[in-house]
């Protein structure tokens, strides 16, 4: 199991290219279920998320080209699918890969997806998924495990989704992707009401519509699909957007640790709410089409912040902010309304020294002036992320253990922040033993 090791106090500078959003990405690799011509993805980043769905895919019979010489370039050919079954073994380590469920049932008529279960950021249930299939005809039982979904006989006698006004309990976002690309392929119309907005839904809805799918209204709450018969493949294949998460994750972590950086290929839209804290926290930003530079030149001053869905403050950025608020001036309030469970790395924190109160949903900092490097154990993936953050700016050596849920979503989180000076290094466990 590999480790990171982080010498903190170094200032970073310089420049980074941010990767391919993963959450674009894991809906869009499954979107190549929904049509028999090769669908090129460019921008897809590497990291383990990505690997998985790879390895899903291939299980289920989609031919995967990727190479050596341009890994960020995926060709997906699901022209022969040999399984229509996702097993739990496959599924077991990415909630995400419940999202080939939509596809599979729109375009074969048929899928079991093994139930994801739960993780530790929360229960994280399906059922807003299943219930709107089954609004679409499906008959859904979930069995040993096992959603097994089969879609209405229509008057020609093929199994096809029909299209439904479903109005999802809440908001939800793989959900919304799921049903979208189940809409897609199904017959007459499809509202989808309470949709979420986040960027990576509309980017999923273009890469449908380059597909030949009749999509209004991504973007908004409400999205009308009309369903085709087939779709083709994507001409000149899709580019997937930045990813906001990483984005913000690496100016925080200029915002906590101090200096000037300037990150490539970023979409500066796409993250307002927690540009707007940054600079509340007194944070330097500067934005241009697709590059954002961040300047911190002294201690941030600690800002309160409520997570909710899109445009307002992600819930993928709270603990990397919490982490800024750590070492800032004064005391700030943060609260989660998204995960009944997202503090797992205040513990972890506080191990570093951090001075933190949690009461059910929210979580006092009181900014500390000094972190002491610790060995302290990451526990899921922003949770990963916001202790890297800390070790940046403690005092000495700090250890972030079982760094593999920090590779499930990021493209080499150490050699960007080397790149920028910090002092972190690898160590595999056969290295380091
Ligand atoms: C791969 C991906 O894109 N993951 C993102 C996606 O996760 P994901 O799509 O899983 O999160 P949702 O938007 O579905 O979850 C929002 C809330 O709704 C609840 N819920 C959701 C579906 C359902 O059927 N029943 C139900 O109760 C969830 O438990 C949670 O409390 O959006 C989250 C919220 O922005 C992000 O943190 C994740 O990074
Ligand atoms: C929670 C996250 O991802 P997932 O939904 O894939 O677990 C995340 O990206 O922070």
């Amino acid at each position: 199991m590999d480790k990171l090791l982080i010498r903190g106090g170094r200032r970073l500078a310089g420049e980074l290219t941010i990767a391919g959003a993963k959450n674009a990405a894991l809906p869009e690799l499954c979107a190549s279920l929904l049509t028999a011509e090769p669908t090129i993805l460019r921008n897809v980043p590497k990291l383990q998320d990505v690997a998985t769905t790879l390895k899903l895919l291939r299980h289920l019979g989609v031919q995967v080209e990727r190479t050596e010489a341009d890994p960020h370039t995926v060709t997906l050919d699901a022209s022969h699918i040999s399984s229509t079954k996702a097993p739990y073994e496959l599924v077991k380590t990415m909630r995400a890969s419940i999202l080939v469920l939509g596809p599979l049932l729109a375009r074969f008529g048929t899928a079991t997806v093994s139930l994801p279960g739960g993780c530790a950021i929360g229960s994280r249930p399906v059922d807003q998924h299943i219930k709107g299939l089954q609004a679409m005809g499906a008959e859904i039982v979930v069995e040993h495990g096992y959603i097994e979904a089969k879609a209405p006989l229509n008057a020609q006698g093929q199994r096809r989704l029909r299209g439904a006004r479903i109005t999802t309990d809440m908001v939800t976002v793989t959900g919304t992707e799921n049903l979208m690309m189940a809409a897609v392929l199904a017959e007459g119309e499809t509202v989808l009401e309470n949709a979420a907005q986040e960027p990576e839904i509309p980017d999923l809805a273009e890469l449908l519509i380059a597909m030949g799918a009749r999509i209004e209204g991504h973007g908004t709450h409400r999205i009308v699909i009309q369903g085709v018969d087939r779709l083709h493949a994507p001409a000149g294949g899709h580019r997937i957007i930045p990813d906001r998460i990483e984005t913000g994750t690496f100016l925080c972590a200029v915002a906590a640790a101090g200096g000037d950086v300037v990150l490539r290929q970023a979409q500066a839209r796409h993250l307002d709410a927690v540009i707007d804290k940054l600079r509340e926290a007194g944070v330097t930003i500067t934005t241009g089409d697709d590059w954002i530079r961040v300047q911190a030149e002294r201690r941030p001053t600690a800002v309160s912040f409520r997570t909710s869905e899109y445009p307002a403050f992600p819930t993928d950025m709270q603990a990397q902010f919490m982490a800024v608020n750590c070492v800032a001036e004064g005391a700030a309030k943060i609260s989660e309304t998204i995960f009944e469970n997202r503090f797992m790395h205040v513990n972890e924190l506080i191990r570093l020294g951090a001075k933190i109160e949690v009461d059910g949903h929210s979580a006092m900092v009181t900014g500390v002036e000094r972190l002491s490097g610790a060995t302290v154990m990451a526990t899921d993936l922003r949770a990963s992320a916001s202790l890297v953050i800390a070790g940046l700016v403690a005092d000495g050596t700090t250890t972030v253990d079982r760094i593999y849920h920090l590779d499930r979503g990021y493209d080499r989180m150490e050699a960007k922040l080397r790149s920028i000076g910090a002092d972190i290094e690898r160590v595999s466990e056969r290295a380091s033993a």
